[in-house]
């Protein structure tokens, strides 16, 4: 249990850091932290300015020690969403996110920032991700993505029914304060796809293979100077190995190297042939050729790997020491081809940051 004093030190912590870096000055910083203390004292909590808010939820991807997309930190897009409280204006949010960060393909990195966790009418969202694909256990198989089972399994219970294919788009599921879950389908204009083709392999469409065009976390909680916002969903753009190597790749997820290799007639008979490796690398070339040609925004490893150690130059001469996660800042495909897998990382967590949360269900 958190108490006055914690959050106190929390938020003074925060609101110093945050107004330097704002070139904020020394009177409005004392009369702000009086103004906090007094509010902490006398409710056990405080409200952030929007200012407080959107410079601490691009602070918090700056810490974001797993994200190698980190150069960008400074260009997030905030919406401040703390006054809805109802399930009307939650939708209407939801969708202004996609539609504006999707933005026809020139994705904007955006974040929509609920309710505060200890307010009344808190929001919960339900959904990983805004947009994602929904899964099936059968008898015979799995349909769509085995990594929604769990999540379509809900849906199905809420009264929500998909089309049974391997690409049904989930609806958006929270909840406000304590009531039950909503659900509500998101239009068909403002779902995004990319049909996944290959510049030399014509049979490649032939899979049948696509991928939404924006990855949107709404899973997880936003702390910034000992406040938390458990419903603060955010989008960048991918990085193509994110879906060509792992979402299209995995055995637990699509699953597809196997058809990939084959219908590229490669012996597959046994492992020392490398036909994973020659399979995966052309799925890859796949979905990143496939989003180039539809316009929208990808980033290939070897750029993204670049952009971060720009990054790491930037904070070196802002005096910011960088911290990260080397297990996950590696790509899944040549890793050894970037800096980043010869280098070292303080896994240091810093606040504010973006953190896991229970699931709501
Ligand atoms: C702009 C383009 C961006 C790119 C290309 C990018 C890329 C990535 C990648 C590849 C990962 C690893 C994901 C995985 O392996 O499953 C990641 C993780 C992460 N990113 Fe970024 N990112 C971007 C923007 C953002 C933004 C806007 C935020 C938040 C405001 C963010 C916060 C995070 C966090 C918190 C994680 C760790 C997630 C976890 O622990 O499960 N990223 N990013
Ligand atoms: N490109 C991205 N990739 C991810 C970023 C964060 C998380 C994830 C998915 O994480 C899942 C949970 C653990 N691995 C898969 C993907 C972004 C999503 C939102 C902003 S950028």
């Amino acid at each position: 249990m958190k108490t006055n004093n914690d959050l106190w030190e929390q938020a003074k912590t925060f609101i110093e850091t945050c107004y330097a870096e704002l070139g904020i000055g020394r009177e409005r910083l004392e009369s702000r932290l009086t103004e906090v203390q007094q509010q902490i004292g006398r409710t056990g909590f405080y409200d952030h300015t929007f200012e407080e808010l959107e410079h601490g939820a691009k602070m918090a991807w700056r810490n974001s020690n797993r994200c190698i997309g980190r150069l960008f930190w400074n260009t997030l897009h905030v919406f401040d969403a703390r006054e809805s409280e109802t399930e009307e204006h939650v939708r209407r949010d939801l969708e202004n996110h996609i539609k504006y960060a999707s933005n026809g393909g020139k994705i904007l990195p955006t974040i929509t920032i609920f309710k505060a966790s200890h307010k009344e009418n808190k929001v919960r969202i339900w959904n990983h991700q805004l947009i994602r694909y929904a899964g099936y256990e059968h008898e015979h198989g799995i349909v769509g993505d085995p990594d929604s089972i769990l999540f379509t399994k809900k849906c199905l219970e809420l009264g929500w029914k998909g089309k049974g294919t391997n690409f049904d788009i989930l609806p958006l599921v929270f909840q406000i304060g304590e009531k039950d879950p909503a659900y509500f389908e998101i239009p068909e204009e403002l779902i995004l796809e990319v049909p996944i083709t290959h510049p030399e392999f014509e049979w490649f469409e032939d899979l049948q293979l696509k991928w939404y065009a924006v990855p949107m976390i709404s899973d997880m909680k936003l702390e910034i100077g000992g406040i938390e916002y458990e419903a603060a969903p955010f989008n960048g753009w991918y990085m193509g190995t994110e879906i060509g190597a792992r979402n299209l790749a995995d055995e637990f997820r699509y699953n597809m190297l196997p058809k990939v290799a084959s219908c590229m007639g490669l012996d597959i008979s046994r492992p020392s042939t490398l036909w994973k490796d020659k399979a995966l690398v052309e799925l890859n070339i796949a979905v990143h050729d496939s989003f180039k040609n539809d316009g929208v925004s990808i980033v290939d490893h070897h750029t993204a790997a670049s952009q971060f150690k720009l990054f790491e130059q930037q904070e070196e001469q802002t005096g910011r020491k960088v911290t990260g996660d080397w297990t996950w800042l590696i790509p899944p495909v040549s890793p050894a081809t970037t800096h980043i897998f010869h280098q070292q990382y303080d896994n240091k967590w810093n606040t504010p940051n973006y953190f896991y949360q229970e699931k709501p269900y």
